[in-house]
């Protein structure tokens, strides 16, 4: 396994008008580790995410992505992210007008993969025969699970996660982190998932605290 990080942060920093979210945060996330980012609201956990994702950029520091400098507008870079990164992120929508084989086929279409897995990821996410339902005749867990057959179909390097359980009750909640780890473990990714639920962020290898002195991990005696 390389030895070069899937993600390095250096000295970033992020404003929102005259609001500084992020200073100074360096953070090197290494090849198959799975860390879960907690921290009070508004501490700046999905900005973090966001710019990572190439959704925002920082206004200072580095963003290197398996050993590479990522600039947000570059094409290149957008291809690289699209196949480099799975996100799980609320906002991001399953497409009501297709189908949710169309829907799971899609990051295969655009990297260029053969399209048969998505079938096989369907199946893992424990919605075979389902295949030509739209999107509308989805419960909500249902759908979320949509979002992760998509989020891993091309086997992404490093998975975002934002609140990938945020609506769901306790028992679903459990099936689709569990599903999510077994996937990560499985494909030797690496992930990150940004959570206030303690069920959640268990699911992960470490946790990290967000604060404004940076990302720390938490103490052992603090993890029950
Ligand atoms: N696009 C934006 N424009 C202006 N301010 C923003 C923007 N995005 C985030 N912020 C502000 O940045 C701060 C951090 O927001 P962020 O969503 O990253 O926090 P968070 O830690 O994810 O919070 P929560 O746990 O409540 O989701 C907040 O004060 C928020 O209002």
């Amino acid at each position: 396994m390389s030895h070069t990080p899937v993600l390095e942060l250096s000295d970033i920093s992020k404003s929102y008008l005259d609001r500084q979210v992020l200073s100074g945060l360096s953070y090197s996330l290494a090849a198959g580790e799975y860390v879960a980012i907690m921290g009070d609201s508004g501490v700046g956990k999905s900005t973090l995410l966001n710019l990572i994702a190439g959704l925002d950029s920082p206004d200072g520091g580095e963003i290197k992505i398996d050993g590479k400098n990522l600039p947000v507008d570059d094409e290149a870079a957008t291809i690289l992210r699209r196949k480099y990164l799975g996100f799980i992120f609320q906002a991001f929508h399953v497409l009501p007008h297709l189908t949710l084989q169309q829907n799971v086929s899609l990051p295969l279409l655009l990297n260029h993969l053969p399209l048969d897995h998505a079938l096989t990821m369907l199946a893992a996410v424990g919605l075979q025969g389902r295949e030509q339902d739209f999107p509308h005749q989805l419960s909500g867990g249902e759908l979320q699970r949509v979002a992760i057959a998509r989020a891993l179909v091309h086997r992404p390097r490093l998975i975002l996660a934002d609140e990938p359980t945020g609506n769901l009750d306790q028992d679903t909640s459990r099936e689709i982190l569990q599903l999510i780890r077994s996937e990560i473990k499985a494909n030797q990714a690496s992930a990150i998932i940004v959570t206030h639920s303690r069920l959640a962020a268990e699911t992960a290898d470490r946790i990290l605290i967000l604060d404004r002195h940076g990302l720390a991990p938490i103490s052992l005696e603090n993890r029950e």
